[in-house]
């Protein structure tokens, strides 16, 4: 394999893995900052590609080049769908490494690696922190059915990707969800036997399974994640935000009940179940806390928020869920506003410059108090005129893609503990009309290909659809608009009544009783 020398560019051969320097690419501006590594926005320089580069950390030399990423990239190179991020190419950079001065350090071979992916504009949590930021519903149904899609790509090709969050949610301005991050994924079969790590799984997103220290565990671990998420588009912030690992399970206990032998069989032979059983049981309370759902929502929450993993809905199942086959229809991402570029990493950055911008203000306020109330405040230099951008939360249309994915327009604002939500959508459309276009039950988990979705193409909302032109909603559609109406200060406040009628409204009784899916893995 021909390696690019320093500085050199591999121009004349096709990219081959691990052939060709970074210097191919020119970074443009750091995006994202893992645990294993910077995440760069990068143009390459040949094709004026839009790439990301993601630098594996190699800190840690003794242990050689880390296990992560050599998963991440096993992984990647097999997975091949639209809905998970793709692996382009491996690049490297020119070693020896420079000291201080500039000079090679002679001592120092740490010639750095990195991945290349298609470049995706936003991250899920970048863009829902963006201020007056509201999903619409056949906005949030496009993102859950592409992120259920993914998944179910995924647990079928036996991966589990056991890191499912917002920020590993990439979105691209043709409205397009991917995972990413496969850095602590893993192949799994069903006749697997060997124990697992608990250790996986950003803490808000970890089902109660891995808390209690399972180590043998199958795809539903991902599907809690995806419960999680879903309920988290609706409510409009995380909705299980524990700060270490036994106040998680006591905040899904507190919504979702305590496991005992009746509604979890086994539960009580789970390594730390004693550890962590609460003195009295505590009743489920989720239908009580997001009764503001509408009615096919809460159903699918419920089915994702299962305690017990075998009874817990997997992501062929939730695709057939009534939620995604009824009025408002997911819309066609494409049909989705463009947004400006926002990445979690971007919105922290841009929050703390702000929070630090308002202190300095404050300090300026308390050493040069105004003589006069009705003196003007006085002029801050080099700050953008306020009509040059878009409005906050406002879709750029039209704009060409190098705007759109322009560093340097962000928009951040504090997200305390007093942020109420804001983001979710506002009362639906009532009319439920049927999507009559199903076809069998199909697929399952196995081995070989990729299986058809049981119930053929996807619907679109078509015409008259409310908000399938953005967040802010079409004319009378109802959604984006308003007021906020869910309750504010956390999801096991009171829960107000009175607040709107149920979305949905219907009353159909549930369809489909689902199947067990995932007793061979537990
Ligand atoms: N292909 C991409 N296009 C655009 N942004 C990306 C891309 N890949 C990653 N990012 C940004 O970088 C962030 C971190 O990337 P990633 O999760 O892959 O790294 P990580 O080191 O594994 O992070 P973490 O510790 O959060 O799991 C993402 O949240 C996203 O905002």
């Amino acid at each position: 394999m021909a390696v690019a020398a320093p500085g050199q560019l591999n121009l004349e051969e096709p990219p081959s893995w691990g052939s060709r320097s970074v210097d191919c690419f020119e970074k443009l501006e750091q995006i994202g900052e893992g645990t294993y590594g910077q995440v760069y926005m990068a143009r390459e320089i040949k094709t004026g590609e839009i790439v990301a580069l993601k630098k594996i950390r190699m800190d840690n030399e003794r242990e050689g080049f880390p296990i992560t990423a050599i998963r991440e990239i096993k992984i990647l190179k097999k997975l091949h769908h639209d809905n998970v991020l793709q692996l382009k190419e491996i690049v490297t950079s020119p070693g020896p490494e420079k000291d201080e001065q500039g000079k090679p350090d002679g001592n120092k071979y740490k010639g750095s690696i990195y991945m290349v992916f298609e470049y995706m504009d936003h991250d899920l949590t970048g863009l829902a922190d963006r201020p007056g930021m509201r999903f619409t519903v056949p906005q949030i149904k496009c993102y859950m059915r592409q992120l259920l899609t993914g998944l179910h790509y995924c647990h079928v090709n036996q991966v589990l990707h056991r890191d499912i969050k917002g920020s590993n949610l990439l979105i691209d301005n043709e409205g397009n969800l991917k995972l990413a991050d496969f850095g602590l994924a893993r192949s799994f079969s069903s006749d697997h036997n060997g124990n697992l790590t608990n250790r996986v799984i950003t803490l808000w997103y970890r089902p109660p399974e891995l808390l209690l220290g399972a180590t043998k565990y199958g795809p539903a671990v991902d599907m809690w994640s995806v419960g999680c998420i879903f309920a988290e588009l609706l409510y409009g912030k995380p909705i299980l935000p524990g700060k270490n690992e036994p106040e998680q399970l006591t905040k899904i206990f507190e919504l979702c009940g305590t496991p005992d032998e009746v509604n979890w069989p086994g539960v009580s032979k789970i390594p730390w179940y004693n550890n962590f059983k609460p003195s009295r049981p505590i009743k489920r309370r989720l239908r009580e806390v997001f009764k503001l759902f509408d009615r096919h929502a809460l159903e699918l929450l419920e089915r994702m928020l299962t305690l017990d993993p075998s009874q817990r809905i997997s992501a062929k199942d939730a695709l057939d869920a009534e939620y995604f086959w009824n009025d408002p229809l997911p819309c066609d991402p494409k049909s989705l506003p463009k947004y400006e570029s926002s990445h979690e990493f971007q919105t922290k950055k841009k929050r703390q410059q702000l929070r630090q911008q308002e202190e300095t203000a404050k300090r300026q306020k308390i050493q040069h108090p105004q003589p006069h109330a009705r003196l003007p405040p006085i002029q801050q230099t080099g700050q953008p005129h306020p009509q040059i951008r878009p409005g906050p939360g406002q879709p750029i249309h039209n704009a060409p893609p190098s705007m759109a994915a322009g560093p340097s327009h962000h928009y951040g604002k504090p997200r305390g503990p007093s942020g109420g939500p804001s983001r979710y959508p506002q009362g639906g459309n009532p009319s439920g009309g049927y999507n009559p276009n199903r076809g069998g039950q199909g697929g399952g988990y196995g081995s070989g290909p990729y299986p058809q979705q049981g119930r053929g193409p996807p619907p679109y909302g078509g015409s008259g659809m409310p908000g399938t032109g953005g967040p802010r909603g079409g004319s009378g559609s109802g959604y984006g608009v308003g007021a906020t109406s869910y309750p504010q200060g956390g999801p096991y406040g009171a829960s107000g009544a009175g607040r709107g009628p149920n979305m949905m409204g219907g009353n159909r009784s549930q369809q489909h009783q689902h199947q067990q899916q995932y007793g061979g893995w537990q």
